[in-house]
């Protein structure tokens, strides 16, 4: 596959724009009528943390768009809350939000089993309460996690950081950090295990930030996205690409330069901006219809700041949008950019495609249950 540039004059190529194939967006085998056990077999996250620590907000407010203050009103879990995040071939896995009060000699729950399928565990920390029963809780988790899967990513959120001014963040950040590490140093895991930590809040894009870097390391093909991005950017001028989950606005993958906290809200904003444009403007003749008709293979848009940047999104399918930054002298040769935009767009399919062949090398294909 090749990016290379093409010059204006020369250029007369008709786009192929059209959609993805459905089954390339959704995962056709899950539907509600599936079994416990087809859901199961998904890739697996899972949400430890003390009581009211902020688990069941992040997770509604990040896959089920509940707005933070809603959150208010949610109340303590007394059992585990299982749900399918299923929004495309990237962003596809089980969420388990395990109780603040569980334990891990609790015969109610199948610690071992759901941990073994586990590829991501995020413990969240409450940045406004006392944090040393939290650490010590931590330190159980994680110790006790790692022996039963090795391969698990451990991700701590210190949360609720919107409570706290910038010199505390940072001040809490670095102790956090630096006595989680002390304990692993303590109990000699420190070679063994490894710990990310992220700032967050629901009241912020910064949840979404740090969703997004999770969810990413959870994709197997992570890294040939990231080259596509590097190329799609290297050979248009663009300063920054990313990729995002229209549903959720967790960006699935970016190009390898240093992402910028305001850089990824203004592309938060744009989708948000799309969207709702769309929802007034862009419907079709029967709404509805689709999962969200506001997003679909026209769906492409341009936003010029008034610094001399410009943002411009194109669909890549119903739940994909590459969104761009870049300046505007470097627009001037829009259609190399769109060119190269139907190069990456095959490059994404052919992904899928390769994706979808190598499920069916590890299990047989099952047929899609239709009602
Ligand atoms: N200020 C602030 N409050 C938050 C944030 N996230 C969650 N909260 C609040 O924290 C409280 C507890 O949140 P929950 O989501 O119920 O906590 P939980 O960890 O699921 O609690 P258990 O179900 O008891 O384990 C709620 O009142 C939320 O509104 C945040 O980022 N900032």
């Amino acid at each position: 596959m090749s990016f290379n540039r093409v010059e204006e004059e020369s250029f007369s190529t008709t786009f192929d724009i059209g959609s993805l194939p459905k089954h390339y967006e959704f995962n056709e085998f899950i539907s509600d009528e599936d079994t416990e056990s087809d859901r199961d077999d998904l890739p697996r996250l899972v949400l430890m943390g003390l009581r009211g620590s902020g688990k069941t907000s992040i997770q509604k407010v990040v896959f089920q768009k509940m707005s933070p203050n809603e959150t208010l009103f949610i109340g303590s879990n007394n059992s585990m809350l299982k749900d399918v995040v299923n929004n495309s071939a990237f962003v596809n896995f089980q969420i388990c939000d395990f109780p603040g009060h569980f334990d891990f000699t609790d015969s109610e729950y199948d610690v071992q089993s759901i941990l073994q399928g586990c590829q991501s565990l995020v413990f969240v920390i409450d940045a406004q309460d006392a944090i040393a029963s939290a650490l010590n809780r931590l330190h159980s988790v994680v110790t006790k996690a790692y022996k039963i899967n090795k391969n698990i990513k451990f991700e701590v959120f210190i949360h609720k950081v919107d409570g706290l001014t910038e010199d505390t963040k940072m001040e809490t950040q670095r102790e956090i950090h630096q006595r989680a590490n002390d304990d692993l140093v303590d109990s000699g895991d420190e070679q063994k295990i490894y710990i990310s930590f992220h700032l967050t809040s629901i009241y912020d894009h910064s949840i979404f930030e740090a969703f997004s870097r999770v969810v990413q390391k959870m994709i197997p093909h992570y890294a040939t996205l990231e080259n596509f991005l590097n190329i799609i950017i290297s050979t248009s001028g663009i300063e920054k690409a990313f990729l995002y989950d229209v549903k959720t606005k967790i960006y699935v993958a970016t190009d390898s330069s240093p992402v910028d906290i305001q850089s990824y809200e203004l592309c938060c904003d744009m989708i948000d901006v799309v969207i709702d444009l769309s929802n007034i403007y862009g419907l079709g003749e029967n709404p509805g219809l689709m999962n969200d008709p506001a997003f679909d293979d026209q769906s492409s848009s341009l936003i010029k700041l008034n610094n001399g940047t410009i943002l411009y999104l194109r669909e890549v399918c119903s739940f994909l949008a590459l969104v761009c930054i870049l300046r505007e002298d470097n627009f001037e040769k829009q259609r190399i950019i769109d060119y190269n935009f139907v190069i990456l767009r095959k490059g994404i399919h052919k992904l899928f495609e390769l994706k979808d062949k190598e499920k069916e090398s590890i299990e047989p294909r099952k047929p899609p249950s239709y009602k």
